[in-house]
């Protein structure tokens, strides 16, 4: 990705659906016993590898003008494509929705984000509450119920993880009985996959609270069309970019009580944001204020908005402070943006941030998705070009970026598409 630095942007930018969301409702597509039907599908590379997934096991699926069709009634149990797979860490889904589909899945261990250790213990331990048994070879878990099938069970999870409750959703849907999931996370894509489920028949109750009990049902059937969530992440990002270097930009398609923990820092750093139902207007900013920033599960703010937000700190005067709790290894972002002329530094996971006046354009890599969007943003606060490299990093994730950012009045583009 080439940016070329030192322009004001601004405009109106549309935020697409959410990513979060996405990731975990394509694969819960396949418990339906009929086709489904999403829009507001985000045009990113995730959503495109999850479709090549889907084809291996004989799941056509078809997606235009965010419109996603899903036709799961001819699947069958095949080896999933490694590649793809491991192109995404939300491919774990796949072990509970094909645990649920077929009471087995063998599934290999997914990448994602090098954002640090990704352990998936709380999944494997509500898996086997659930009846299965699980093993693993080298990077490939292998999950099996007998032939009774799955059966409700009460699942205490000892870290609150967003994965883990869906996996253990996805997997009790249709088990027989009840199944109870406690200290369960509460993210607003927790209660989309349950909103898209229920809508199918599924009896999920108490998505967005610590509690959320799963009734066991036989069948699924889709009888409307699922509109997922806008996409918070993006919309924090978009607000991030306006503190840096807006001239009044509107962040249109939000929900405000999805991003309060990220709004409320921008109040807090004396950003005047005017919100309204479903947008946000940020002005042009003189000064930003520097402020403290811990990571924590929703409401709190999120891990993946530290970093957007990190590159707008640089313009706060006095030193603003950034602990990631979730993922403490999170700071791909610190060496490059150091490149980059940056006054920052980690120490033990703890990201300090000085005011810099000058930030030069130069290559940097975005080694993670929202390390490549702190990126990108400072990129633009910079002077000259800046080339970000592994910019594939960030198209998994923002929806049209170039088409949105070029209407922002932005000099970006892409000079080498990624393959899938
Ligand atoms: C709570 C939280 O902020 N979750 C974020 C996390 O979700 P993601 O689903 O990746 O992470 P989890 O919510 O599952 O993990 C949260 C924490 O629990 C730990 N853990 C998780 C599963 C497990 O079996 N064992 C275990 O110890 C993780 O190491 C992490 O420290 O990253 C995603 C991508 O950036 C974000 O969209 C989510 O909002
Ligand atoms: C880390 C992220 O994605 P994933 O969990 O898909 O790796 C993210 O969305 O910031």
């Amino acid at each position: 990705m080439i940016i070329e630095g030192g322009q004001r942007l601004s405009g109106e930018v549309t935020i697409g659906g959410a990513k979060n969301s996405t990731v975990a409702l394509i694969p819960a597509a396949i418990l339906a016993d009929t086709p489904v039907r999403f829009d507001s599908v985000p045009d990113i590379l995730d959503v495109h590898n999850l479709m090549v997934i889907l084809e291996s096991m004989n799941v056509h699926s078809t997606f235009e003008d965010g419109v996603m069709v899903i036709d799961p009634t001819e699947i069958v149990e095949n080896p999933l494509p490694s590649r793809a797979i491991k192109s995404l860490r939300a491919s774990y889904y796949f072990m509970g929705s094909l645990l649920g589909k077929f009471n087995r899945s063998t599934v290999t261990f997914p990448g994602g984000d090098n954002i640090g250790p990704r352990p998936i213990d709380q999944h494997i331990k509500g898996f086997k509450a659930l009846g299965a048994s699980v093993s693993e070879n080298e990077d490939t878990v292998y999950i099996t119920a007998d032939k009774r099938g799955l059966h409700g069970a009460h699942i205490f999870l000892d870290v609150v993880s967003v994965g883990a409750t869906i996996n253990v959703i996805l997997a009790a849907v249709k088990a027989r009985g009840l199944t109870t999931i406690e200290n369960a996370a509460r993210e607003p894509e927790i209660i989309d996959l349950a909103m898209f489920l229920n809508s199918m028949g599924a009896k999920v109750r108490g998505a967005g609270t610590d509690v959320i009990r799963v009734e066991g049902v036989e069948k699924l059937v889709s009888t409307t069309t699922h509109t997922i969530i806008p996409d918070r992440i993006e919309a924090g990002t978009y607000l991030s970019l306006a503190a840096a270097v807006g001239n009044g930009i509107t962040v249109k398609n939000i929900i405000p009580e999805h991003l309060e923990s990220f709004t409320s820092k921008l109040v807090e750093a004396g950003i005047n944001i005017k919100m309204d139902e479903d947008q946000v207007y940020v002005p042009a900013i003189s000064s930003i204020s520097a402020i403290e920033i811990n990571t924590s599960p929703f409401p709190g703010f999120a891990t993946d908005l530290q970093q957007p937000l990190t590159a707008s700190l640089l313009r706060a005067s006095g030193m603003s402070v950034v602990n990631d709790t979730i993922y403490p290894e999170r700071v791909k972002h610190v060496t490059e943006l150091k490149k980059m002329g940056a006054k920052i530094r980690s120490e033990n996971g703890v990201i300090y941030v000085e005011h810099t006046d000058h930030l030069q354009g130069t290559e940097v890599e975005a080694g993670e998705i929202r390390a490549g969007a702190c990126l990108m943003i400072a990129a633009f606060m910079a002077e000259g070009t800046t080339t970000i490299t592994r910019a594939d990093n960030i198209m998994r994730g923002y929806d049209s970026l170039i088409k949105k950012l070029t209407k922002l009045g932005a000099k970006v583009q892409i000079i080498e598409e990624p393959e899938l």
